[in-house]
């Protein structure tokens, strides 16, 4: 599915259109809230299987996250090698500890309870490629404070948001409920939701695909 009305089409100077190597709503959402031409498609990668020997390595968030993004742009890109491919991934760090997307809604409570009145940090890894290479990375971080959750809370939390809190590595969607759960936040917003659109547009200008 390409954007063929991209509204900021006419800032757009490659012939072809971007290709986003996702399955993830919100980054579907951030990327045509550019105004780009873009297609997207689903990397399918075998996640855990990037993810857990680097883990066992004693791998660190961001290291983690790169890997990742790098893995789903190239894994794309075998498919478009013409295009700019874009690959993101995003890991949760907490005191060192690394966590994932909840798996069910307990999982998903037991999360929040271990993030209440601490912070967290959202390491959004980004990768750009073309024809193999990679051309750009990057890995933004958010800092998250979590403010206190009682266990009342948490429970009427994850009721209200249901499944919404299994498709984010935090439990929750910031942009919807997930904003009753901090006392401060640290960090670009499209970061949070796991597409740095910051990093990415600078990117796009200095390659010249985009009008600068
Ligand atoms: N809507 C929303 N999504 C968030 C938020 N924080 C993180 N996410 C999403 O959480 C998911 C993190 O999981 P990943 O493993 O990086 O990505 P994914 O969902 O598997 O999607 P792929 O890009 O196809 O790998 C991404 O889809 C992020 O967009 C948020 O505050 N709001």
């Amino acid at each position: 599915m390409v954007q063929a009305d991209a509204p900021a089409k006419h800032l757009w100077r490659n012939p072809l259109p971007l290709v986003l190597a996702s399955k993830s709503q919100a980054r579907r959402d951030l990327l045509t809230a550019t105004g780009l031409p873009f297609e997207c498609l689903d990397a399918s990668i075998d996640e855990r299987a990037v993810e857990d020997p680097l883990r066992r390595q004693g791998g660190q968030a961001a290291d983690i996250a790169a890997h990742l993004a790098r893995a789903k742009a190239l894994a794309i890109g075998a498919r478009r090698p013409d295009h700019l491919v874009i690959g993101a991934d995003q890991v949760l760090s907490l005191e060192g500890a690394l966590f994932s997307k909840p798996r069910d809604l307990d999982e998903a409570a037991d999360h929040l309870a271990r993030f209440s009145g601490k912070t967290h940090e959202l390491h959004a890894a980004l990768c750009v490629t073309r024809g193999g290479r990679v051309l750009f990375e990057g890995v933004p971080v958010a800092r998250m404070r979590m403010r206190v959750l009682s266990p009342v809370f948490i429970k009427a939390y994850i009721e209200a948001a249901g499944t919404n809190a299994l498709s984010s590595v935090g439990a929750y969607q910031l942009e919807h409920l997930g904003v009753h759960l901090f006392e401060e936040i640290e960090g670009d917003q499209s970061t949070i939701l796991g597409l740095p659109l910051i990093p990415l547009l600078a990117f796009l200008r200095d390659e010249g695909s985009l009008l600068g």
